[in-house]
């Protein structure tokens, strides 16, 4: 959550392209000691916000500029009427530039940081504010600091980070050795992205980004590639059905069904392509599925395609312009074959669940029929799917993992979890943070490639179509909400569309 979503934007910085915004600012004329008395402005409304002067407030300040951040909190909040205590990790002599500066202003005392102290002055604190490192953590916490670090997450306090949570890697989200777990995060300029990567998105508690005046005017020149996946990032790009239109100009899906017994996940999947706005979806059933199929589905065609000379036959219907393949379809060499006739034809192609699978003993085969598609074409794995085709990529970070994944394969790459990564083989990725928790159930992943098929097929461009399916999927599980299973996300599109239709910001 951001105090004002336009003035934000939805780039993801690393640390060290803030640091590149920084130093282009100051360049710029804006002096370093006004970027942080502006940044420990937002720190301490942050905390005025949450309590009343008088309150007593606790500032662990660190040895860097994040420490700094804190002092020049702890004197604002202090003028304001709240009664600041301020402990200092590390040696005041070796403070520096505008720290040292922060440090010199501040008209209450500094206390070293004395980890048992601090833990028996913790359960009289309104608020704790965690200044001791952000951007330039650049190793395992441990010691002093990590024993302190646990005495606040287990102390029953609210605790207001600077930037990020003390311990939480900036560009990756990792956890370094151990991290501060925060209610409230405040951070300046762009959010980075450690605040939506997991694990650090689980210890930023709410998210505030405040704007200290770097003129966003920067960011042309450090160009980022990793985006919040808001509907800024694909809403222009999406297709609105002509009032002078029909069914044939909004695409036709074409989803390949399993056997009899495993025809559900496609139905599924049929659905939501259909729900979203394809003109015409039609479900490619073998013969043994033909009747199971026939018995549920309504607006969904059903068309029966036998074998791989079937799905040839059907292909030379040239209105079918988008396909799905995977969903309950069976691991076997056969898929394989089904798989490379789709990627020839020139279709937008979506490959999940199986159809990934299939490719485990020789994934290099798929990547270089991918690169040979005249199609776009996008990987919807989940984390077992992932590690299967791109098993060379285990130990990355889920970010760098699905960039590399996209340009290794040449497809869109839909890195599928709480914190979904969507990331083109240019490098342009988007993080995902609307999804809730409800969404992993059976099926749940069936019915988004639907989604994103269904917007191929409306001939919006892959990273687009994937971002905003990703983005429509977690929007209706929140609108579905608790107990929801596959079967209500589709129906919950509809809400979710009607908002977008009308604000575009979503
Ligand atoms: N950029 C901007 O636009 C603005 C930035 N601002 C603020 O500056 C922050 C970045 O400041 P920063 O670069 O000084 O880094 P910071 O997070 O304070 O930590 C560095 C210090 O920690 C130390 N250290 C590192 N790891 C450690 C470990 N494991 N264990 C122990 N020590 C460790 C390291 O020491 P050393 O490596 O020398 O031992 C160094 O002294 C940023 O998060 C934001 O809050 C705002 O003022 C507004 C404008
Ligand atoms: N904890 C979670 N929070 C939010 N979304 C989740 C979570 N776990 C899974 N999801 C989402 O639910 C879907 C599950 O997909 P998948 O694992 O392929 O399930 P299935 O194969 O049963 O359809 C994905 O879109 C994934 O991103
Ligand atoms: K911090």
């Amino acid at each position: 959550m951001d105090e004002n979503p336009q003035e934000t934007g939805s780039e993801l910085l690393t640390p060290e392209e803030m640091g590149e915004a920084d130093r282009l600012t100051v360049d710029a004329g804006v002096p370093g000691p006004v970027l942080m008395e502006r940044a420990g402005g937002h720190v301490a409304e942050a905390v005025m916000r949450r309590c009343r002067a008088g309150s007593k407030i606790l500032i662990l300040s660190g040895p860097g500029n994040n420490g700094g951040d804190g002092f020049v909190a702890a004197r604002v909040l202090h003028e304001a009427g709240y009664r600041c205590q301020v402990f200092l990790a590390g040696e005041v002599d070796r403070l520096a530039g505008d720290a040292r500066l922060a440090f010199d202003a501040l008209p209450v005392a500094v206390s070293p940081l004395d980890p048992d102290l601090v833990a028996s002055v913790l359960p009289g604190a309104a608020v704790v504010v965690d200044a001791l490192f952000g951007a330039g953590l650049d190793r395992p916490l441990d010691g002093a600091v990590a024993q302190l670090i646990d005495a606040v997450n287990k102390a029953d306090v609210f605790v207001i980070s600077v930037d990020l949570p003390s311990g939480i890697n900036g560009e990756t989200g990792a956890v370094m050795g151990c991290a501060v777990e925060a209610k409230e995060t405040v951070t300046f300029f762009r959010f980075k992205l450690g605040h939506f990567l997991l694990p650090g998105r689980l210890a930023c508690g709410r998210l505030v980004c405040g704007q200290i005046g770097i003129d966003p005017a920067v960011l042309d020149k450090i160009a980022p590639s990793a985006f919040r996946n808001t509907p800024y990032l694909w809403r222009s790009a999406w297709p609105q059905p002509a009032l002078d239109g029909h069914k044939f100009t909004r695409g036709h899906a074409l989803v390949f069904s399993g056997g009899m017994t495993t025809s559900g996940a496609a139905r599924l999947a049929a659905g939501a392509a259909l729900r979203c706005g394809a003109g015409l979806v039609t479900l490619a059933a073998p013969p043994s599925a033909v009747m199971v199929n026939a018995a549920h589905l309504t607006a969904v065609m059903l068309t029966p395609v036998a074998g791989l000379a079937g799905i040839e036959a059907v292909l030379e219907d040239p209105r079918l312009n988008a396909a799905l393949i995977g969903p309950g379809y069976g691991v076997s060499p056969e898929t394989r074959q089904a798989v490379g006739i789709l990627l020839g034809s020139g279709r937008a192609v979506v490959l999940d669940a199986d159809a990934l699978t299939s490719f485990e003993t020789e994934p290099q085969a798929l990547f270089s029929r991918i690169r040979q598609a005249a199609g776009p074409v996008v990987l919807t794995p989940h984390g077992g799917e992932f590690r299967r085709l791109f098993p060379h990529l285990a130990g990355r970070d889920k970010l760098s993992a699905a960039r590399a994944a996209a340009a290794d394969s040449g497809a869109v790459v839909v890195y599928k979890g709480a914190d979904t990564v969507i990331a083109s083989p240019d490098g342009t990725a988007a993080i995902n943070g609307n999804a809730p928790a409800w969404l992993a159930t059976a099926g749940s992943g069936d019915v988004l490639a639907g989604i994103i098929c269904g917007l191929l097929a409306q001939r919006m461009p892959a990273f687009q179509a994937a971002s905003m399916g990703v983005w429509l999927h977690g929007a209706a599980g929140s609108a579905a909400g608790p107990g929801l299973i596959a079967e209500d996300i589709a129906p919950a599109l509809r809400p979710v569309l009607a908002r977008l239709v009308e604000n575009p910001e979503g």
